[in-house]
């Protein structure tokens, strides 16, 4: 939390916000890519690319080489025969050879923080490093792995969300006004001012905001489809047999928007939906928990993702920051169109105007 505000505050805002003295259009999902990727780096490795500071090449060479393998990688889904990348990667040309010129920048640059790590063992960080370095006796291979895994996890899904987000916001101002009264209401009641930081507990009072921002995963859901592969041969609970080694999808973005799940009124952006008296009674009103096998947006089960309640916390300090100060103006011509890599993207990024409220 602390991390994600001080990124927040000193690098993202002032963005923000000169471009909104000089008028100047902005890229917001490049934005949002980067603070999430200095983020999750900061996080996992307690390490600054420094994406959204300076020039900060050597991080964007990095944050470009995972963007370049994410996108390749899942690209190998697409082939209509998978032997085709198959003999690509054994003569290593054309896409493959990309691939693996990407994964060898993105395995040097953990590789090279995780030495280092071993060498200063006696330095206690942190990080989920360290964490995993403490607990168990994983090669550095292994450590790579999740390393990179944490980043894969932590970057894409926040900021697709919020590109996503403001995208649906933009055309829903009653929405964006009761987003603001809420943050107004809890300003008044904690006495601070806009410059000061949200605490945990206020951003867990927000309740109209994570209902909207819910409202936002059902329609734009981060991870469109998730594919599993099954280890010996199955049964699912409607009586489905499923072989060894057959592949099974679940489409979470067509799930949100079916009306045999969500009504008649699935496909418009209604945030009241989630919204529920709470049990304690007072009239106070609360977003409600919902059922991950009816919104697996975060995934279900026992690999659900990790990451769902430091993802929320962060997409509530964004938006509420944001929107707070700022009027975010989406400046395309046409509805921006998808791009499927491991999370789903705007393909021309999302153009705004900012202006100081
Ligand atoms: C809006 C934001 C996010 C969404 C929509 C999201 C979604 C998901 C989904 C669908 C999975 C399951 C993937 C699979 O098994 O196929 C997953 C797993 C995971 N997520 Fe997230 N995620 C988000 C943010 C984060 C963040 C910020 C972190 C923190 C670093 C994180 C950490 C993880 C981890 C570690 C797993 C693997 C869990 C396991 O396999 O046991 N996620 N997430």
């Amino acid at each position: 939390m602390e991390t994600a505000a001080v990124e927040l505050h000193t690098r993202f805002m002032p963005v923000l916000q000169t471009a909104a003295d000089l008028n100047k259009i902005l890229d917001l999902q490049d934005l949002l890519e980067r603070y999430s990727f200095d983020n999750i780096c900061k996080v996992a490795f307690n390490f600054d690319p420094g994406c959204l500071a300076g020039d900060g090449t050597s991080g964007s060479d990095f944050m470009k080489a995972f963007e370049e393998a994410a996108t390749l990688s899942s690209g190998r889904f697409m082939y209509a025969f998978p032997i085709l990348f198959k003999i690509k990667k054994l003569l290593n040309f054309g896409s493959e050879s990309k691939l693996q010129k990407s994964i060898a920048t993105v395995h040097k640059f953990a590789d090279d923080i995780i030495k280092s790590r071993i060498k200063e063992r006696a330095k206690q960080e942190e990080d989920l490093l360290s964490r995993f370095m403490g607990i168990s006796e994983y090669s550095p291979e292994n450590l790579r792995d999740i390393v990179t895994s944490f980043i894969l996890a932590g970057r894409d899904t926040t900021s697709s969300a919020l590109t996503w987000f403001f995208w649906i916001l933009s055309s829903h101002p009653e929405v964006e006004r009761k987003i603001l009264e809420e943050v107004k209401t809890l300003r008044l009641s904690s006495g601070k001012s806009r410059r000061e930081c949200y605490s945990f507990d206020e951003l867990r009072r927000m309740h109209y905001l994570h209902a909207a921002i819910s409202e936002g995963l059902r329609l734009y859901p981060p991870v469109p489809v998730d594919t599993k592969a099954c280890l010996k041969n199955d049964v699912m609970p409607d009586g489905t047999f499923v072989g060894e080694g057959w592949f099974v999808t679940y489409h979470t973005y067509a799930m949100g928007r079916m009306e045999s799940v969500w009504g008649k009124d699935c496909g418009e952006f209604r945030p009241e939906r989630w919204l529920e008296m709470a049990e304690t009674g007072g009239g106070t009103v609360v977003c409600r928990p919902e059922n991950p096998f009816k919104f697996p947006v975060f995934h279900g089960g026992p690999r659900m993702c990790l990451g769902k309640e430091m993802a929320y916390t962060q997409m509530k300090l964004v938006a509420a920051t944001v929107i707070e100060t700022l009027v975010v103006e989406v400046v395309a011509e046409k509805p921006p169109e998808h791009v499927l890599s491991l999370t789903m993207r705007m393909k021309d990024g999302l153009k705004v105007r900012v202006r100081k409220r």
